[in-house]
């Protein structure tokens, strides 16, 4: 089973992440963008780089992606391991779509679903912490360009716009709590998920 993390920077997601390996010690955790492989650092690199092209940098992050499934995602599920990703195919999705938002693509988002849907593996369920861009923002300390809070509105836009479209896939736990709590709603959501499967 396939379960992502996601949420605007600074929402928790690696904090609870890093807490949910003591809880699930056999689960398979990973991460997009991956840091163990050159995909992942030219990844890094353009998230470095202001004046990175946001339509080159949505194909680094989608080629990093092809990469983790292949190399980590599907071989996990074919040995029938619960997967945890901090971050997925949804961050693309809201993110990139935020990032092409002015360009000549006409709807971005679906865009970029549509380049993911011949191959990717959708997630089975996905864990949302939701903040404010704020919030957001001032935690994560603004340090590169997806960090600032005008930008976080439209990425949260976008990921409403996800979850009002599968409503089912998403849980919402509210992550301007203090950690401790956003852990708890986050273990028993985890619980539930794995009592339902
Ligand atoms: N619930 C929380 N309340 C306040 N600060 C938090 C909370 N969760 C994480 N933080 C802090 O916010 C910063 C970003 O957290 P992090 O887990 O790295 O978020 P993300 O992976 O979503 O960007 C870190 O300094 C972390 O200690
Ligand atoms: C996976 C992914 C991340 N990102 C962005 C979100 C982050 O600003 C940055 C790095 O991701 P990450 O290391 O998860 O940052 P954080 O822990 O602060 O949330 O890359 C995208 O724009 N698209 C993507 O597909």
């Amino acid at each position: 089973m396939l379960v992502t993390l996601e949420g605007l920077d600074g929402s928790g997601k690696t904090t609870v992440w890093e807490a949910l390996h003591d809880a699930y010690p056999d689960a398979v955790f990973t991460r997009e963008p991956t840091s163990d492989s050159w995909y992942g650092d030219a990844v890094n690199r353009a998230i470095a780089d202001d004046d990175a092209d946001p339509l080159a940098t949505l194909f680094l992050f989608t080629a990093d992606h092809a990469d983790h499934l292949s190399r980590v995602v599907r071989p996990a599920l074919a040995d029938g391991d619960l997967v945890i990703s901090d971050r997925y195919s949804d961050s693309r999705y809201a993110y990139q779509a935020a990032s092409l938002r002015d360009s000549d693509l006409r709807r971005p988002m679906e865009y970029i679903r549509g380049i993911h849907t011949a191959f990717t593996r959708p997630p089975d369920k996905t864990i949302y912490l939701d903040v404010d861009p704020e919030t957001a923002a001032a935690r994560s300390g603004a340090t590169n360009k997806f960090e600032q809070a005008a930008y976080l509105a439209d990425v949260r836009a976008n990921y409403e716009r996800l979850i009002e479209a599968e409503p089912e896939r998403f849980v919402r736990v509210d992550a301007t709590r203090s950690p401790e709590d956003v852990l708890d709603a986050v273990e028993a959501a985890l619980e539930e998920i794995l009592a339902e499967n």
